[in-house]
This record gives structure tokens, sequence and C-alpha cells, in this order.
């Protein structure tokens, strides 16, 4: 609070200078037009690196440090905690995130200093749901063993043969979703046009519906969707592992939620049942699910995300694993969802200083 007045007061003294905007790294340039146009008018001074690379954090430090910074916009990649803050110190006042998640982002710290947040959650949506619906199908069809394999010169070794590279249909299947939000919805959304059987979630919100929109089902608030199937809340996390042929990882990363999906959850699944993580890696303990797949107690798995990441390297468990397709972070990567989630995020920063935006997502914090 007492910061929050005191930025309030000190900006409106200084209100004539333009306002300080450090951007971690180039924006794709639906992004960058927001806030040059910006500086052309005099409204703010950027900060900016040429180099299209996640900023090093001493970098980071430095111009903070340099004093005056008024607003941030980040990456995923950037950690912003108490040292970013206080290498920031009061002059900070708002932090501009490129992403959905912000679990990279000290919440608590924020509000203590009175310092905004903003986010970019709607404009990925449709981008990751498709690659959710994609890894279930590469996941069960054995699509990364198939091109391993190819990529490899093996094709000649192993022609086409009653049962080579099968794996469980999707068709009657269930479908169990952790984290029922938008992702989670259209993931599903997408999944009906395969002929799947029922699905279960989870939601940390449970009877909140989403907001009126014609993608979204209305599903917490009746029992079936457009398709007819039985769309149902899970009674526990084990009734969620026990009945799931497809678990859908697509949850915020919490607390609550880190190594959720352990070697116990795991212990609780059929073993033809496949692992589907959207979400953040951590959510998923990686070395129970490698095993879990070796051992045969689990058909697959399709990830987009893991712990460790992008430290991720040919030796590691989960790569070594040829029934689990791994993919480098790519839920959102169309050029037209990055675009839009940069052009959110430059929004954003302007809004948090007052520059004449509206908010696009403000977190509550
Ligand atoms: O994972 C991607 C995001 O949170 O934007």
């Amino acid at each position: 609070m007492l910061f929050r007045s005191f930025r309030t007061i000190s900006s409106s003294l200084h209100r004539s200078m333009p306002s300080k905007i450090l951007v971690t790294r180039p924006l794709p340039p639906a992004g960058d037009i927001v806030l040059q146009r910006a500086s052309q008018a005099g409204q703010v001074e950027l900060i900016t690196r040429a180099e299209d690379s996640t900023a090093p954090r001493e970098w980071v430090l430095e111009q903070l440090r340099k004093g005056d910074v008024d607003g941030v916009v980040c990456m995923l990649g950037d950690k912003i905690d108490e040292e970013v803050l206080e290498a920031a110190g009061p002059s900070l006042k708002v932090i501009s995130t490129m992403s959905a998640g912000f679990d990279h982002v000290d919440t608590a710290a924020l509000k203590a200093r009175g310092i905004a947040l903003g986010t970019t959650p709607d404009a990925l949506t449709d981008a990751t749901a498709d690659v959710g619906a994609m890894l279930v199908l590469m996941a069960s069809r054995r699509a990364g063993e198939g091109i391993r394999a190819v990529a490899d010169g093996k094709w000649p070794s192993m022609p086409w043969a009653p049962l080579l590279l099968c794996g469980h249909a999707l068709q009657n299947s269930t479908v169990g979703i952790l984290g029922f939000g938008k992702i989670g919805q259209l993931t599903l959304k997408r999944l009906l046009g395969f002929g799947i059987g029922r699905a279960l979630y989870t939601t940390s919100k449970p009877g909140q519906a989403l907001s009126p929109s014609k993608d979204y089902f209305n599903l917490l608030s009746s029992s079936s969707s457009p398709g007819g199937i039985p769309i149902e809340p899970a009674q526990s996390l084990s009734h969620l592992a026990a009945e799931s042929d497809f678990l859908i990882i697509t949850c915020a990363l919490t607390p609550s939620t880190t190594n959720l999906i352990n070697a116990d959850f795991l212990a609780q699944m059929k073993p033809t049942a496949y692992i589907i993580n959207t979400a953040r890696g951590p959510v998923v303990d990686s070395l129970a699910l490698a095993s879990a797949v070796k051992e045969g107690k689990l058909a697959g798995a399709g990830l987009d995300v893991v712990t460790g990441e992008p430290n991720i390297t040919a030796d590691h468990p989960l790569v070594k694993e040829h029934r689990i397709t791994l993919l480098p972070h790519i839920g959102s990567a169309t050029l037209e969802t990055r675009g839009e989630m940069a052009r959110e995020a430059a929004v954003n920063v302007l809004a948090g200083l007052g520059l004449g935006e509206q908010w696009v997502n403000e977190v509550k914090l």
C-alpha cells in the first residue's frame, strides 16, 4: 500500500518524463509496433536487447540497477523474484509477461511492493489445445517412435506387420482432464471429434462457469457435452487416475499441483493409459513417469513441458523412452498466437503505467 502511494506521487511529479520499459528480448512485430509507437510519441523510453535469446540474468539486473525502470516486459524464462524487484527499486510499477502461466513470477513479492502483473491468458488457448490433441494422437499412435525409427534408417528392417507400432484407440476412451479451465475444455472439445466415450475432470474452481463464449462448454453446470457424452467431475484424484485412458494435464503450476502426478498416482493408472502434459513440467515427477513407461505400467506419454527445460539432453530418462513424445514447449507456437501474445504483453505494460491502454489481463494479486 505504502509502496503504491509512493509510486503514484512520484509518477505524477515526473509526468513529463517518458516511462522506462525494459524488454528482456525482441518482441514479435505485433508487440514491438505497440511499444515503438509509444516511444515515438515520447511516452516511453525502451531498454532492449538486439539478440533474440533469453536475457542473461546479469544483464537484466544491471539494467534495473541503473535505476528508474517503471515497467518490465518479460518471458516465461525470466525469473522475476525478490532479487529482480530489489534491483529495480521503488520505480517499478508493472511486470508484463508474454505468457499465460506466471509461475516464474514471485507474486507475493510483487503484491508486497504494490507492483502490478499482466499476462496473456486467452491468446494461446486454441494453439495450446491443438498441441494437446496432437500429443494425444502422437502418443497413442506411437508417432514419435515411428518418426525416430524412420529417421534412424530402421524402416527396411521393420516392414508392415499386424502389430507394428500399434497403440490404443481414442474411440470410446475415457479422457481425464486435470485442470478444467479454458485450455482443458478446448482440448476436450477437439477430442470429441474422435469419438471418445466420456470425460472426467478436476477443477480448482468448482461451480464457476467459464466466460460466456461459444468456444467453451458451460460444463460445470451441465453434465454432458454437445456431443452427448458424459462429462463429469472426478470423485477424487484416485478416481481420475484409475478411470482415465488419457490423462491430460492442463492445470496451473501451484504448490498444490507440484509433483501431483507422482509414483503413487501413476501406480493407480491403467497400463494401457497415456499421460499428456501441456501445462508445466513440475506437475509430473519425470523419473516416476519414465520408470512407469519403461516398466510397461503405462502405455506412453506426450509432453510439451518437462521439469528442467530447456536443459534436457538426449540422455534424459524421458527422452530415452521411445514411447514418450517430448516437444520443446511449443504449445503456443503459431505466428498468429505469438504475435497476439506480444501485442497483449505490450498493451499490458502500457496499461500498468497509465499510458492510455486498457489491461488485456491484470492478475489479481
Ligand atoms: O506455456 C506458455 C505460457 O504460459 O504462455
